[in-house]
């Protein structure tokens, strides 16, 4: 099995997990597209009924509106069943680094309110400690991003404004912000560092994930693997 083998296998396997009336938080990135894609035609098949998807960023909102999936957004629903989402890494506790595709702030609204977060990865994205191979991206309000930049060196890591491919200057998220890509050597407490993030005024919020997934999907060469609390 290839990534993307790998990739189709552990969206197909999530949608195991729905059921008809649920509302479902709409991850960002190529696997979740997957299994957005699945979704759609699962609905338009008629094999699942009242379903709908609260997106987590503009990508997600496109994707669903193509495959049929119904959407909604976060304040039109009283609540989210289940959340089903990528990332960057995972580390043997379960906890993540996501935001490659700079969504993470409306990842983290939705997927921390849903019922239960799903998180489907690949086996590439395992590793031992968060940002073994990942900086942990973090959306900032724009003029604030120099200021924030050095204040992140107090915790001895390189922050780097992201820049965009298809436009000239920084990448400019769904919300309006920036992205600082920031570099540690290596996270001993995801927790803690994900809050003490947070505290840095202009910090919109980061991509440290920690103690919020509850189940992990992971494609392996011998097929789905799961992680579980
Ligand atoms: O956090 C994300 C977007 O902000 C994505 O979920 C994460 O980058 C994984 O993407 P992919 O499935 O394409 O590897």
């Amino acid at each position: 099995m290839n990534v993307e083998e790998m990739k189709k296998a552990v969206a197909k396997e999530a949608l195991n997990l729905i059921e008809d009336e649920m509302v479902i938080g709409l991850g960002t990135g190529s696997t979740t597209a997957y299994f957005i894609r699945y979704l759609g035609k699962l609905i338009m098949e008629g094999e699942l009924e009242e379903v709908y998807g609260v997106p987590t960023s503009y990508q997600a909102r496109l994707l669903a509106l193509e495959a049929g999936v119904p959407v909604v957004s976060l304040d039109e629903v009283d609540a989210i069943d289940i959340a089903v989402d990528g990332a960057d890494e995972v580390d043997p506790q379960m906890n993540l680094i996501k935001g490659r595709g700079a969504a993470l702030t409306m990842e983290k609204i939705i997927e921390y309110r849903a019922g239960m977060f799903v998180v489907l990865v690949d086996e590439t994205k395992l590793v031992e400690w968060l940002g073994q191979k990942m900086p942990v991206p973090i959306e900032v309000i724009p003029v604030a991003w120099r200021a924030i930049a050095e204040e992140i060196e107090v915790f001895n890591a390189t922050a780097e404004l992201r820049m965009a491919e298809k436009k000239d200057g920084p990448v400019v998220t769904d919300n309006g912000n920036f992205i600082l890509d920031a570099k540690f050597h290596r996270i001993e407490d995801p927790l803690d560092l994900e809050i003490e993030l947070n505290n840095i005024p202009g910090v919109v919020e980061n991509g440290i994930f920690a103690d919020i997934a509850d189940l992990v999907l992971v494609g392996t060469k011998d097929g789905v693997k799961r992680m579980e609390r």
